[in-house]
C-alpha cells in the first residue's frame, strides 16, 4: 500500500506536486494519469525516496523508502530514464543488483525469463532497444519479488505485443494482493488495464476513482432524437420538463428524460422516430474533459488555435471527483527534461536523492 499525506514538491518557483493526499489500495491495478507535466513522475519519484518532499509524507507499506529494511522486497519501480553501465550484459546488471540485495541468482534467471528476455540476456545494455530496456526496467522492479510495484510510463517504447505482455502482467500481479501503481497519460490504455485511477493535473488531484465510476460521472444525460414530428415531440417533452435543442431540421438533443422514457412518450403520442440514441461520452472524452484546465503543454489543434477544448465543454462532476479545475495556470511551460532513453534502469539501482 502507498499512502500519501499532504505531499508536495517545488523546484523553486515551481509547484511540480501541491499537498496531495492519496492511498493506493493493495490488490488492483490503480492507474497514475496526468498530462505531460502533471507531477506523475515528480510523485513517484518521491514515493521512491529519490526526491525529497517539500511537505507532506509518503509511505510504502506502512513505511517511509528510507526507512524500509529490505526495499527491493518492499517495492521494486521502473522510473525514468538512469543510466546504466551500457557496457554491461543485462545479466550482469541485473546480478550486480541482486548480489548487493542479497537475492539469490536463480531470481535473475527467473525475471529474465518472465520478462522475455532470454535472447538478449547476454547482449550489452547499451545496444538494447527502446523497449528492450523498459523490459530491462521490469525486470530489476519485479527482482525482489515486491508486495508494491511503482511503474511510470511502462509501455513506452514497447511493441503492441509488448504493451499487452504489460497489461497482463499488471493485473497479474495485483491478483496476486500486491499493489500495483503505474502511470501513462494515455486514458485508452489505463482503461484497459487498471481498476482505479487517480488523475493528477498541475500537481493536484483532480480524480481519485474506479474506471466505472469516471465514465458514469462523465455520461452526458443527453438522447439524440430524429423523427419527421420532431415539432409535435419537442412539445410533450417540454411539457415534462425536459431540455429541448434542436441541431437540425427533425432532430431533437434532449437533456432530462433517459432514452426509454423518450421513447415512450414518443409512443403514447403517436410520434414516429427515425432515431434514438443515448449520447455517451467516451472514457477518453471525460478524461480531456478533466484535465482540459491542466494541460500544460497543448499541442495545436489542426482545426485551428491551440488547444483542443472538450467536445461538450463539460466538466466531468460526481461524488468521487475531486474538486477542479485544479490550479492557476500563471506559471510558464518550461521544456521538459528528456528522458526514458534506451540505457534505463530501475531508480532503485543507483538511489539519489534530488532535493533540490
Ligand atoms: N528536476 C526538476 N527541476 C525543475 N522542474 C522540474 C523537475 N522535475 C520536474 N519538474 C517540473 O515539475 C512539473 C511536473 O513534472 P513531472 O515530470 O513530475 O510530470 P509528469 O506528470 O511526470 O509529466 P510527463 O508525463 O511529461 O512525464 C513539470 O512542470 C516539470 O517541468
Amino acid at each position: 500500500m502507498i499512502e500519501a499525506h499532504g505531499l508536495a514538491k517545488r523546484y523553486g518557483s515551481k509547484t511540480a506536486v501541491d499537498h496531495i493526499t492519496f492511498t493506493v489500495q493493495p490488490g488492483r491495478v490503480t492507474g497514475f494519469l496526468g498530462p505531460n507535466g502533471a507531477g506523475k513522475s515528480t510523485t513517484m519519484r518521491m514515493i521512491m525516496g529519490l526526491d525529497k518532499p517539500t511537505a507532506g509524507t509518503v509511505t510504502v507499506n506502512g513505511h517511509p523508502y528510507a526507512k524500509l529494511r529490505r526495499p527491493l522486497a518492499e517495492v521494486g519501480a521502473l522510473l525514468e530514464a538512469k543510466a546504466v553501465h551500457s557496457g554491461r550484459s543485462a545479466f550482469n546488471h541485473l546480478r550486480a543488483l541482486a548480489a548487493t540485495h542479497g537475492i539469490p541468482q536463480q531470481r535473475v534467471h527467473d525475471v529474465i525469463e518472465l520478462t522475455g528476455l532470454e535472447s538478449v540476456a547476454k547482449k550489452r545494455v547499451g545496444g538494447f532497444s527502446l523497449g528492450m530496456g523498459q523490459r530491462l526496467g521490469i525486470a530489476a522492479a519485479l527482482l525482489g519479488d515486491p508486495k508494491t510495484l511503482i511503474l511510470d510510463e511502462p509501455v513506452n517504447g514497447l511493441d503492441p505485443e509488448g504493451v499487452i505482455w504489460v497489461r497482463n502482467l499488471a493485473k497479474h500481479l495485483a491478483s496476486e494482493g500486491r499493489t500495483v501503481f503505474l502511470s501513462s497519460h494515455l486514458m485508452s490504455e489505463v482503461a484497459l488495464t487498471a481498476d482505479h485511477v487517480i488523475v493528477i493535473g498541475r500537481g493536484r488531484i483532480l480524480a481519485d476513482t474506479s474506471v466505472d465510476d469516471l465514465i458514469a460521472a462523465s455520461e452526458r444525460k443527453h438522447v439524440r432524437v430524429r423523427s419527421p414530428q420532431a415539432g409535435d415531440l419537442a412539445a410533450l417533452l417540454r411539457e415534462k420538463d425536459a431540455q429541448v435543442t434542436t441541431p437540425e431540421a427533425d432532430v431533437l438533443e434532449v437533456t432530462g428524460p433517459d432514452a426509454a422514457s423518450v421513447g415512450e412518450l414518443a409512443a403514447a403520442g403517436r410520434i414516429v422516430l427515425h432515431e434514438l440514441t443515448p449520447i455517451k461520452s467516451t472514457l477518453e472524452e471525460a478524461y480531456m474533459s478533466l484535465t482540459a484546465d491542466a494541460v500544460e503543454y497543448r499541442s495545436e489543434n489542426l482545426a485551428g488555435g491551440a488547444g483542443e477544448p472538450p467536445r461538450d465543454g463539460s466538466q466531468a462532476a460526481g461524488a468521487h471527483l475531486a474538486e477542479g479545475p485544479a490550479a492557476s495556470a500563471d506559471h510558464a511551460a518550461e521544456p521538459h527534461p528528456g528522458r526514458h532513453s534506451a540505457d534505463t534502469v530501475p531508480a532503485s539501482s543507483s538511489p539519489e536523492v534530488n532535493d533540490r
